[in-house]
C-alpha cells in the first residue's frame, strides 16, 4: 500500500520503493529522511528520465545536494552502462573546498548501505595533493567532487585524465556562480579536458538558489537543447525564505562599523546563540575576528577566511558544524553552499558581490525548515543597495536607533581592543578594504572618486581601527590597485610592521619605522589580497593555504590570478 502523503504534499521517501535503488532508500532511512524536500520531489518525479539535463532552482537549504546525488547515484547504481572499475562515473564541481567537503559527506551517507563502499573521492585546492592524488590512482573513484582548480590539474596529467574517460554525469553546484565571468573560463577549460558531451552524451546537471537570466546565455556549456528547467521559486517570488526576517542597519560613517557591530551582537546575543558574520574582505574579517576575541562578546568566536590555511578552515568548518552557539566571522568561502545547523542570524557587513551573493548569505540560516533571521550592516553610501535589489524583503531593522546611539558607548571597548590587534592584521584590513572597492567597480555608485576611497579609508582605520596615522602602504601595491598618485596615502615599509599579538602592545603606535625585532621580512600584499569574493574561489591545483592564498586570490568578478 502506498503511504500516504503529509498535508503539505511532501510525499514520503517509502513511495519511491520500487524505483529509487533500494541501498539509497535505505540510507536515508538511516540518515531519518523520511519525506522528499520540494525540490527533491519535483527532480525525482519531473525529469523525464534521471540521466536527463537539467537546470535546477530551489531556495537555500531545501535539499538541492540530495536533489542532484540521488538520480545520479541512482542511475550509477543500476545502470548497466557503469564505467569500468577505476573510473569516474559523477564528477561534482564545487566553488568552494568546504563544499565540495560536505557534499563528499553526503555521497558517503547515501552509499553507506551497499554491501561494497563506492569511493566518492575529494580534489580540492589546500590540501596535500600527492597523497590525495596517489588515493585517487590506486583507487577505484566513482565519484568525484572537485574544485575547479584542483580538477584542471588533476586533468592535466594524461594518466589522470584517463580516469574520467567515462564520466556519466557532470553536476555544477552553484552553478550560477559556476557559469560567470571568474568561473566560466576554467569551466569550459575542464570541458576540453573531460570527453565532450556531443560524442559520450553525459548527462549534464546545475543547481542553484539563484538563476540569473544571464546564466541560462551560457548553460549550454553543460546542458543539451531542450533540458529540463525546473524552479521550486514562484516568478515574483523573493529567493529568499519567508521565514527570515531582514532588516538593514545604516551606520552613521564608515568609522563607527566597529562599535556599531559590537552594539548590534551585544544587543543580539541575548535572541541569538548561533550567529555567522560576513566582512567584506578575508583580512577584515580576520581584523573581526581578532577585536571580537577581546571580549566584545559572551559568545565563542570562531574565524574562517582564505587567508587561514587549509587545515585550519576545514577545523573550524567542523567545530562550528558541531556548536550549539558561536559566532563566526566568515569571508565568501563560506557564503554559498555550506550547512551549518542551527544558525540563528546572519550579519553582513558592508557590500555583498551582488542582490545573489546577498541571497546565499542570508541562506546560511533558516535551513532544512528552521527559522532565522538576517540584518545587513550598511553606510547611508552604501544603502543603494536595497534600492537595486528592491525585490529583495529587506526592511530597516526595528532597533536601528538603540543601535546607533549605543554605538558610542563601546567606543572605548573597541579602542582598547584595537589597541591590542597587532599592526599588521589592521594594515591588511585597510589594504583590503580600498583593493576591494578599487577593483570593483562600485566607487561610481558610492559616488566616491579614488581620492574619497582613500579618505573614507583613512576614516575607518583612524577613527574606527584606532590607527594613530593611516597605515603605511607600499607604493608597488597602491600603484597595481590602479592608484598611483591619488593624494592620503602614507607610504611606508610594511616589513617593519607588527605582525603578531606578541609584539602589539596596548596603546602601542601604529606608525611607521617600529622595527621587527628579529628583522624578518613580511610579504607585501598585492591589491585586493585577502578578498574571497566569489565565494573563496580556488586558484591552481597545487599547493594551498597561506602563501599560496596571497598571489592566487580573484578580485571582484575578474579572472583568478596566477592561473
Ligand atoms: N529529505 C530531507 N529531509 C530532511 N532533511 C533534509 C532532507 N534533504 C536534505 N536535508 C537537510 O537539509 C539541509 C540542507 O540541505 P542542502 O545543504 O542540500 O541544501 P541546499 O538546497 O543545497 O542549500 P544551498 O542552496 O545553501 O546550497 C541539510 O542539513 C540536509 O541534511
Amino acid at each position: 500500500m502506498q503511504t500516504p502523503p503529509t498535508p503539505d504534499g511532501a510525499q514520503p521517501y517509502a513511495s519511491m520503493a520500487g524505483k529509487l535503488d533500494p541501498r539509497l532508500l535505505k540510507a536515508l532511512e538511516v540518515m531519518d529522511f523520511k519525506f522528499m524536500t520540494p525540490v527533491q520531489q519535483r527532480v525525482l518525479t519531473e525529469l523525464p528520465d534521471w540521466r536527463s539535463d537539467c537546470l535546477v532552482q530551489a531556495k537555500t537549504g531545501t535539499g538541492k545536494t540530495l536533489a542532484f546525488l540521488l538520480p545520479a547515484l541512482h542511475c550509477l547504481l543500476q545502470g548497466n552502462s557503469a564505467p569500468p572499475r577505476g573510473q569516474v562515473a559523477i564528477l561534482i564541481i564545487s566553488p568552494t573546498r568546504e563544499l565540495a567537503q560536505q557534499i563528499a559527506k553526503s555521497c558517503d551517507q547515501l552509499t553507506s548501505q551497499l554491501s561494497k563502499p563506492l569511493e566518492c573521492h575529494i580534489a580540492v585546492g589546500g590540501t596535500a595533493r600527492a597523497s590525495a592524488h596517489s588515493r585517487f590512482m590506486k583507487g577505484s573513484p566513482s565519484v568525484l567532487v572537485a574544485t575547479p582548480g584542483r580538477l584542471k590539474d588533476y586533468l592535466s596529467e594524461e594518466s589522470t585524465a584517463e580516469k574520467l574517460s567515462n564520466i556519466q554525469t557532470l553536476v555544477l553546484d552553484e552553478a550560477d556562480t559556476m557559469l560567470e565571468a571568474g568561473f566560466l573560463a576554467d569551466v569550459k577549460q575542464i570541458l576540453r579536458l573531460i570527453p565532450s558531451k556531443k560524442t559520450r552524451g553525459w548527462q549534464g546537471m546545475c543547481f542553484s538558489a539563484t538563476v540569473p537570466p544571464k546564466v541560462k546565455e551560457v548553460v549550454n556549456v553543460v546542458l543539451n537543447e531542450g533540458y529540463t528547467s525546473i524552479s521550486t521559486i514562484e516568478k515574483n517570488e523573493a529567493p529568499t525564505h519567508e521565514r527570515v526576517p531582514q532588516y538593514h542597519v545604516i551606520i552613521p560613517s564608515v568609522a563607527e562599523t566597529f562599535t556599531t557591530l559590537a552594539t548590534l551582537l551585544a544587543l543580539e546575543s541575548q535572541k541569538c546563540s548561533k550567529i555567522i558574520v560576513f566582512g567584506v574582505t578575508a583580512n577584515m574579517v580576520a581584523l573581526f575576528a581578532k577585536v571580537f576575541s577581546q571580549g566584545l562578546t559572551p559568545l565563542t568566536v570562531f574565524e574562517i577566511h582564505s587567508r587561514l590555511n587549509q587545515n585550519a578552515r576545514t577545523r573550524t568548518t567542523a567545530q562550528f558544524k558541531e556548536a550549539a552557539s558561536g559566532v563566526m566571522f566568515a569571508s565568501d568561502v563560506i557564503g554559498r553552499g555550506m550547512d551549518f545547523p542551527n544558525v540563528d542570524l546572519v550579519v553582513q557587513v558592508g557590500l555583498p558581490s551582488n542582490g545573489e551573493q546577498y541571497v546565499h548569505r542570508v541562506g546560511r540560516t533558516a535551513r532544512a525548515g528552521n527559522d532565522g533571521r538576517a540584518i545587513i550592516l550598511l553606510t547611508q553610501a552604501e544603502s543603494f543597495f536595497m534600492k537595486v535589489n528592491r525585490h529583495l524583503p529587506i526592511k530597516p531593522h526595528p532597533e536601528t536607533e538603540q543601535i546607533n546611539s549605543g554605538a558610542p558607548s563601546c567606543a572605548e571597548t573597541v579602542n582598547q581592543a584595537m589597541y591590542s590587534i597587532d599592526e599588521l592584521t589592521k594594515q591588511r584590513a585597510y589594504s583590503s578594504y580600498i583593493g576591494f572597492f578599487a577593483g570593483s567597480g562600485l566607487l561610481r555608485q558610492l559616488q566616491l572618486d579614488k581620492a574619497g576611497l582613500v579618505q573614507l579609508a583613512n576614516q575607518m582605520a583612524m577613527q574606527g581601527m584606532a590607527c594613530p596615522e593611516p597605515p603605511p602602504m607600499d607604493k608597488k601595491v597602491v600603484g597595481k590597485m590602479g592608484l598611483k598618485g591619488v593624494p592620503g596615502f602614507n607610504y611606508g615599509n610594511i616589513n617593519d610592521l607588527d605582525g603578531d599579538g606578541s609584539g602589539a602592545q596596548r596603546g602601542r603606535s601604529h606608525g611607521r619605522g617600529n622595527g621587527r625585532p628579529n628583522g624578518k621580512k613580511r610579504d607585501v600584499l598585492s591589491p585586493g589580497a585577502g578578498q574571497d569574493r566569489r565565494g573563496g574561489v580556488e586558484k591552481n591545483g597545487g599547493g594551498g593555504g597561506r602563501g599560496r592564498g596571497r598571489g592566487g586570490r580573484r578580485g571582484r568578478g575578474g579572472k583568478p590570478r596566477g592561473q
